[in-house]
C-alpha cells in the first residue's frame, strides 16, 4: 500500500489522466478501461478522500469526430477546433461514469494564464474548494480551443501540479504509458531500470528525461513530468508517475507494484506555494557566491550580490536567480525593471540613489516574494 496517498493520509488527490490512456489508436474512448479507473476513484471518495481529475484527450476525441489529419495537431486551428469537439464528448463519458457511481462530475477548463495571475490563481483556488466540498468531483482540462501557442501549457502535467498546488492537495498522480522515471527513455535504451523513488530532483534526474514525448498521442513526455514533480514536491504534494495501461490503476498503484513516487520537500504556504510554481520566468539575476549563501540563510537579494541580468522584466515580474555556475537557486519577483537592475548590479545600498536618481527599495528581490528551487 502505497500509505501516502491513501485516503487516511491523503485529503485531497489530484489524478491526471494521459491521451494515450483515454483514446485508443482509432481515436476512440478506452470505456471499459476508464470505467475500472472511475471505479477506483468512487472508492477513494468512499473512503473520505477528496480528487479531483486532470483529463487529456480532447484533440485526439476531436480529431478523430472530425476526421482530421495528424490526430489533430496539423496546425493550431485544427488542435483548437478537434479540442472544442472533442471536450464535449470527453466531459460526457467522464458524467456518465462517475454518474453510474452516483458522483456528480464538473468541467473546469483553464488557461496558463487563469493560474499565472495571483487573483484568478486564488479564483480557481476557490472554485475547486466548494465543488470539492460539494463532494462534486471536478473535470479539469486546459482551454485548448482558446489557448494560442504563447499562453498554453501545453501538456497536462505541469497543468495536474499548478491545479494540486491551488487545491491544497497533498497528493498528485500522473496515469502514464509509462510506469515511471526510468534511468534513461525505456523505448530507446533497453538496460534502462525504473527508479522508485526520487527526494531532490537534482541535473542527475534532469538529465534522464531528455526531452519531448515518445507516446505520440500526448504532449508532455518525461521531462514534463519531472517539472510538474517539482511544482507538486513545493506545493508539499508527493507525486507518483504510474502506469495506467491495466485495469483499476489506482487500486494497483496502492499495491506498489509500479511507479516512481517523487516525495515532496518542505511545505511552502499560500503565496510562495502559488510563486514556487509560476511558469512564465522573465528573466534571470545571476549572482556570486556570497550572494547564495546570505540566500540560502534566508536573506533578501541585494544589488551588491548580483552580477548581470538577463531578459527584459518589468517590476513585479517573476525572475530566477542564478548561482555563479547558472543554476537557478531561488525565484521571486523582481523589484526593479530589467533596465535600472542592470544599472544598480553590484552596487552597495548607499550608492544606489545616486545611480538611478530615486530612493532604493529594501533589495533586489525581497524575501518574503523569493521562493528556494
Ligand atoms: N527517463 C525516462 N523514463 C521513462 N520514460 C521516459 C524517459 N525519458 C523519456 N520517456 C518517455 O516519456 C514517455 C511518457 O510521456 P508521454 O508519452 O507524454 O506520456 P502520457 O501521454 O502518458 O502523459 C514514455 O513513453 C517514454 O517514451
Ligand atoms: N489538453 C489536451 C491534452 C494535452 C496533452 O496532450 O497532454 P498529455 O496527453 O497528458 O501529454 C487535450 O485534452 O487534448
Amino acid at each position: 500500500m502505497n500509505h501516502a496517498l491513501s485516503p487516511a493520509a491523503c485529503r485531497r488527490l489530484i489524478v491526471k489522466v494521459g491521451s494515450s490512456l483515454l483514446v485508443d489508436a482509432s481515436g476512440a474512448v478506452r470505456r471499459e478501461w476508464l470505467a475500472t479507473l472511475v471505479a477506483d476513484i468512487a472508492r477513494r471518495i468512499a473512503a473520505g478522500q477528496q480528487v479531483a481529475v486532470v483529463s487529456s484527450g480532447a484533440i485526439a476525441l476531436g480529431a478523430r469526430r472530425l476526421k482530421l489529419t495528424k490526430g489533430g495537431r496539423a496546425n493550431l486551428e485544427d488542435a483548437q477546433a478537434a479540442a472544442a469537439v472533442g471536450q464535449i464528448a470527453l466531459a460526457g463519458v467522464w458524467a456518465d461514469l462517475l454518474g453510474d457511481h452516483g458522483l456528480t462530475a464538473a468541467q473546469m477548463l483553464v488557461t496558463l494564464d487563469d493560474l499565472e495571475d495571483r487573483r484568478r490563481y486564488l479564483n480557481a483556488s476557490a472554485t475547486l474548494e466548494r465543488l470539492l466540498s460539494l463532494k462534486v468531483v471536478p473535470i479539469i482540462n486546459e482551454n485548448d480551443s482558446v489557448a494560442t501557442h504563447e499562453i498554453k501549457f501545453g501538456d497536462n502535467d505541469r497543468l495536474a501540479a499548478r491545479i494540486g498546488a491551488a487545491a491544497n492537495a497533498q497528493g498528485v498522480v500522473l496515469l502514464s504509458d509509462v510506469d515511471g522515471l526510468y534511468t534513461a527513455d525505456p523505448t530507446r535504451d533497453t538496460t534502462a531500470t525504473r527508479i522508485e523513488r526520487v527526494t531532490r530532483i537534482d541535473a542527475k534526474v534532469l538529465a534522464m528525461a531528455g526531452t519531448g514525448t515518445s507516446s505520440g498521442m500526448g504532449s508532455g513526455g518525461m521531462a514534463s513530468k519531472i517539472e510538474a514533480a517539482r511544482i507538486a514536491n513545493s506545493a508539499g504534494a508527493d507525486l507518483i508517475i504510474i502506469s495506467g495501461h491495466e485495469s483499476h490503476p489506482l487500486t494497483r498503484m496502492d499495491s506498489g507494484e509500479n511507479g516512481t513516487v517523487f516525495v515532496a520537500s518542505a511545505r511552502t504556504k499560500g503565496r510562495k506555494t502559488w510563486l514556487a510554481g509560476r511558469l512564465t520566468v522573465r528573466g534571470t539575476i545571476h549572482v556570486d557566491a556570497g550572494a547564495v549563501r546570505a540566500l540560502a540563510s534566508g536573506a533578501s537579494l541585494l544589488a551588491a550580490g548580483a552580477k548581470r541580468t538577463e531578459g527584459s522584466f518589468s517590476r513585479g515580474d517573476v525572475v530566477d536567480i542564478a548561482g555563479p555556475d547558472g543554476t537557478p537557486i531561488a525565484r521571486g519577483l523582481s523589484e526593479y525593471d530589467a533596465a535600472d537592475a542592470a544599472r544598480i548590479t553590484g552596487l552597495k545600498s548607499d550608492a544606489i540613489a545616486a545611480v538611478l536618481g530615486y530612493a532604493p527599495r529594501s533589495a533586489l528581490i525581497h524575501r518574503d516574494h523569493m521562493v528556494h528551487l
